[in-house]
C-alpha cells in the first residue's frame, strides 16, 4: 500500500470528486458512513457519545457521524471548536443537517470548554490532516480537558495536534487516542513510536478514494499489507525438488551464545531453504548437530570465537552476525567472508557492530546486501544519536541508497530502506518480540528467502512481514510476555499458510 503526504492526500481528494464524480459533501457522507459502520460494530451499543468538531472538514466528518449514530438511537452530543471564522462549506451544510435533538454547544472562549466528567467515549475531530500550527487558546485547552479526563478517546483521521509528516515538540497539545480511525491510509507519523501515545491502536478505514491517482502519484513510502506479501511469495510447486530452495550458511555463535546462531538456523529451516548449514566455533558443533538434525554443521578451528572463513561461493545466501562476538580473530573472519562473498548477503547484530568500527569494510559487501539493525546498531552505523524517528528514518534511508544496500531498521513496524529511495513500512507484529533472539530468527529468515532466490528486496519485505505474522500467532498463543523467539519460529508455519488464503 502507497503512503502518501497530507499534501498528496488532499489532491487525491480533488482528484476523486473531480474524475468520479462525486460531490465533495458526498464524499464526507461516504467517509462518515464507513466511520460509523466501524464505530456499530466495534463499540459498546449503551455508551454516549461527545463528539469534538472543529470548524473545517475534520469537524464535518464528525458532525455527519453524530447524525448517522443519532439515528442508529445512540446517545450523542456535539461540542463546536471554533478555532477559525474560516468554516468549511460541507461543515455548514452538515450542521444544519444535525437533527435538532442533538444537543450541541460551542466553544467560543476558555470558559466554553466543558469539565468532562461524564461516562462518555469522545470523537476527536478538532483537527484531521488540515493542521498547520500547534493549537493554541480555546483548541489547546479543549486538548487539554479531553486529555486530562481519561475517557476513551477515538481520532477521526488522526489525533487533532499531530503533524502527519513530520515531527511534532508540541506534546502538551496533541491528543493523546487510544483508538484512531484513519481515512485510507496509515499517516507516516502514525508509524513512529514517540507518537504511540497520540495514535493509540490504528484502523484503517478505506473510502474508495481514486484507484488511478493511487496508481499514477509517485512515493517513496509503503505499508506492507497482506496482499502485498501475497504478491511477493512464491508458492511451492509439485514437482519442485530441494535444489531449486538454495544452500544457506548460517555464519555466528560464540561461548555463551550458541543459541543465537541455533535459532537463526532453525528459522533458516522453516523459512524453506533447500540445504541450511551452520558456521559456530567449536563449542557449538555438537549442539547444532544434536538440536537440528536437519541442518549441517561445520566447526570452526577454534573453541570459543569463530576465526577461520570457509568456500563462500558454494552458498546461495550468507547471514552473518547472530552470537558470533566482537574478537578481533573473528573481525578477520568476517571480513573475509564479506570480501569473498559476490552475492548479496545478511548482516545483523555484531557484525554490524564490526562495520561501525571498520569504515572501509563499506566498500566490501556486495551490492544490495541486507542490513538488519536494531535502533542502537543502527545509531552505532550511523554515528550519531537521533532525537526523533524523522531523522533517523532519514538517515537510514540515505545510508541505504549511498552503499547501495537494503537497511532493516527494526521496531515495531519495521522500516525496510531500498536504495532506490524506497521505504517499505512493515504491517505485522507486536510487542511480544521485543525480546532476546527474535533478531536472530529474523537474520535466519530473510537469509532464507534470500537463498531461495526471491530478491533482497522481496526476501526482506516478505522476510520481515513473515517474521511479525509468525510473531502475532505466537503472541495469540502464549501471550505477549511468555512467547519466545522459539515460538516465532515454531509459528512461521501458520504465517506461510495465511498467504495461501
Ligand atoms: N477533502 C475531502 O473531500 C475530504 C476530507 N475529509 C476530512 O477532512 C479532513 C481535512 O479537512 P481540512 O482540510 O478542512 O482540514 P481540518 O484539519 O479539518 O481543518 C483545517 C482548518 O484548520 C485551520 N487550522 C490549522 N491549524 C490550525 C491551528 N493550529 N489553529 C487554528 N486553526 C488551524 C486551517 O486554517 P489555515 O491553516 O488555513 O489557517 C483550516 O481552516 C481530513 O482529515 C478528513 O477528516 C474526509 O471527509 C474525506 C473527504
Ligand atoms: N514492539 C514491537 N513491535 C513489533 N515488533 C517488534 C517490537 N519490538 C521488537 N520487535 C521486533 O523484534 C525483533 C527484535 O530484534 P533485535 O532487537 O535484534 O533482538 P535480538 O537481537 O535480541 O534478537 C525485530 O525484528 C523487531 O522488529
Ligand atoms: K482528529
Amino acid at each position: 500500500m502507497k503512503l502518501f503526504t497530507t499534501q498528496q492526500i488532499r489532491d487525491w481528494d480533488i482528484y476523486t470528486i473531480k474524475n468520479e464524480p462525486i460531490d465533495s459533501i458526498d464524499l464526507m457522507e461516504r467517509a462518515a458512513n464507513r466511520l460509523t459502520d466501524w464505530y456499530y460494530e466495534n463499540c459498546e451499543r449503551y455508551t454516549d457519545i461527545t463528539f469534538f468538531c472543529g470548524v473545517g472538514n475534520n469537524g464535518g466528518d464528525g458532525l455527519v457521524m453524530a447524525r448517522l449514530l443519532h439515528l442508529l438511537h445512540f446517545n450523542v452530543k456535539c461540542y463546536i471548536v471554533h478555532f477559525s471564522d474560516k468554516i468549511s462549506e460541507d461543515f455548514k451544510q452538515n450542521l444544519s443537517r444535525l437533527p435538532k435533538n442533538v444537543p450541541c454547544y460551542d466553544i467560543k472562549e476558555d470558559s466554553d470548554v466543558p469539565v468532562i466528567n461524564d461516562e462518555t467515549v469522545l470523537v476527536d475531530c478538532i483537527f484531521g490532516s488540515g493542521l498547520s500550527r500547534p493549537p493554541k487558546g480555546i483548541t489547546q485547552k479543549t486538548i487539554i480537558e479531553i486529555n486530562r479526563s481519561n475517557n476513551p478517546v477515538i481520532a477521526i483521521d488522526i489525533a487533532s495536534g499531530l503533524y502527519a509528516d513530520h515531527y511534532s515538540t508540541h506534546f502538551q497539545t496533541i491528543i493523546e487516542a487510544d483508538i484512531t480511525l484513519t481515512l485510507e491510509v496509515p499517516k507516516l507519523a502514525m508509524l513512529f513510536p514517540e507518537n504511540d501515545k497520540n495514535v493509540g491502536e490504528l484502523n484503517i478505514i478505506p473510502i474508495d478514494l481514486s484507484k488511478k491517482f493511487k496508481e499514477e502519484t509517485p512515493s517513496n513510502y509503503f505499508f506492507t499489507t497482506h496482499k502485498n506479501a501475497q504478491e511477493i511469495y512464491r508458492p511451492r510447486k509439485r514437482f519442485d525438488h530441494k535444489g531449486k530452495f538454495g544452500n544457506l550458511l548460517i555464519v555466528g555463535g560464540s561461548k555463551g551464545m550458541i543459541g543465537a546462531v541455533q535459532l537463526a538456523t532453525k528459522a533458516g529451516l522453516r523459512a524453506g531453504a533447500g540445504k541450511t548449514t551452520a558456521l559456530v566455533p567449536a563449542c557449538g558443533y555438537e549442539i547444532i548437530q544434536a538440536t537440528i538434525p536437519e541442518a549441517m554443521c561445520i566447526s570452526d578451528p577454534s573453541r570459543n570465537h569463530i576465526v577461520a572463513s570457509t568456500l563462500v561461493s558454494k552458498y546461495s545466501a550468507i547471514g552473518i552476525g547472530p552470537g558470533i562476538g566482537q574478537h578481533e580473530q573473528t573481525q578477520k573472519a568476517v571480513r573475509s567472508i564479506i570480501e569473498d562473498a559476490e552475492k548479496p548477503i545478511v548482516l545483523d547484530a555484531d557484525a554490524l557492530n564490526m562495520l561501525s568500527e571498520n569504515d572501509e569494510w563499506w566498500s566490501l559487501i556486495p551490492e544490495n546486501s541486507i542490513l538488519t539493525p536494531h535502533l542502537g546498531e543502527f545509531e552505532r552505523l550511523a554515528g550519531i544519536q537521533f532525537i526523533n524517528s524523522f531523522d533517523r528514518l532519514e538517515a537510514a534511508s540515505k545510508m541505504a541508497k549511498e552503499h547501495n544496500v537494503i537497511i532493516v531498521l527494526k521496531g515495531a513496524n519495521t522500516a525496510i530502506c531500498l536504495p532506490n529511495g524506497q521505504i517499505h513500512f512493515n504491517s505485522t507484529g507486536n510487542a511480544g518480540l521485543a525480546k532476546g533472539g527474535s533478531g536472530d530468527a529474523l537474520l535466519g529468515i530473510i537469509s532464507s528467502l534470500l537463498a531461495q532466490k526471491y530478491k533482497p528486496y522481496e526476501a526482506a519485505i516478505l522476510g520481515v512481514y513473515l517474521h511479525g505474522k509468525a510473531g502475532d500467532y505466537a503472541s495469540a498463543d502464549k501471550g505477549f510476555e511468555s512467547m519466545v523467539a522459539s515460538d516465532v519460529i515454531e509459528s512461521l508455519g501458520k504465517a506461510f499458510f495465511e498467504l495461501l488464503k
